[in-house]
């Protein structure tokens, strides 16, 4: 396999009041060049530190993270990351917004207004253009992060919990969008997520964590594309592997 992105043996551990706080440790992992990979694991297991790391945001304490043939020692244009938290920049509208990463890259105003415009509509946002992040809800604002982040066309997206404060027939809705802009692209994805079905629906490869970052299963998924969450959950080989990566988050015991 030709590993885009890896870490090697790394370790992160934060100071509070005197004391360390280890996050994540000893921790390998190797993401395949363009594929879908979803990492699962409850709250507090080191998801966010780690895809902080992933994204060359963190430096991690001991070990280290490679993009590539590099060591990756900050952010890197070849990735994008949607963080938790909101990053939109509140002087600027839906659209300019969107197009930021077209800007930096210099391209022309009139491209970079198509390409927005229509990946605001493959988000949902189609009339919301001229809004300003406060005059969105926190789904909407999630959503015109998403789209700013696939203007960039990054070779590799890395995604922390992108859809888990929609509703459920937009969560569906957009778990489709990512699927259709992915296939096909060459794209590499980690995608984190709490959730089995979601991870399940949209990974080639589940990484299961655990507390620190254990890993606690790693299965390839062979399940057949387009994947609906509708019969996906009546298949009994969906459920089989639902079944399985739910008790390997419960076996999570020390
Ligand atoms: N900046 C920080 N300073 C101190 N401790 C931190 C810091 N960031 C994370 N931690 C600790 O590291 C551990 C892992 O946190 P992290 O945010 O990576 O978990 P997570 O799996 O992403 O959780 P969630 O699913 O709730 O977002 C937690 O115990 C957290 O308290």
């Amino acid at each position: 396999m030709t590993a885009v992105l890896t870490a090697d043996a790394v370790t992160k551990q934060f100071a509070k009041d005197d004391e360390a706080i280890v996050a994540l440790r000893e921790f390998d992992l190797d993401i395949e060049e363009g594929s879908f990979v979803t990492l699962l694991g409850r709250s507090g297991c080191g998801k966010s530190t780690l895809l902080n790391m992933l994204a060359g945001l963190t430096a991690p304490s001991t070990g280290r993270v490679r993009y590539r043939d590099r060591t990756l020692s900050g952010p890197d244009t070849s990735i994008g990351y949607l963080t938790q938290h909101d990053t939109l920049m509140p002087g600027r509208d839906v659209l300019r917004n969107v197009e930021m990463p077209l800007e930096i890259k210099g391209v022309p105003a009139a491209e970079r207004r198509r390409v927005a415009a229509e990946l605001i509509e493959r988000v949902g946002l189609g009339g919301f253009e001229k809004h300003y992040p406060r005059e969105l809800s926190g789904g909407m604002r999630r959503r015109a992060s998403l789209a700013r982040m696939l203007a960039g066309a990054p070779e590799t997206l890395l995604m922390d919990e992108p859809f888990g404060a929609l509703d459920a027939q937009l969560r569906t809705e957009l778990q489709e969008e990512l699927l259709r802009l992915w296939q096909g692209s060459g794209q590499t994805v980690v995608f984190v997520t709490h959730d089995i079905e979601e991870a399940l629906l949209l990974g080639d490869r589940v990484v299961v964590l655990g507390k620190l970052g254990r890993i606690l299963l790693d299965r390839k998924i062979g399940l057949s594309r387009p994947r609906s969450a509708d019969e996906s959950r009546v298949d009994p080989e969906f459920v089989a592997l639902h079944r399985e990566l739910s008790a390997s988050l419960k076996g999570d015991a020390s």
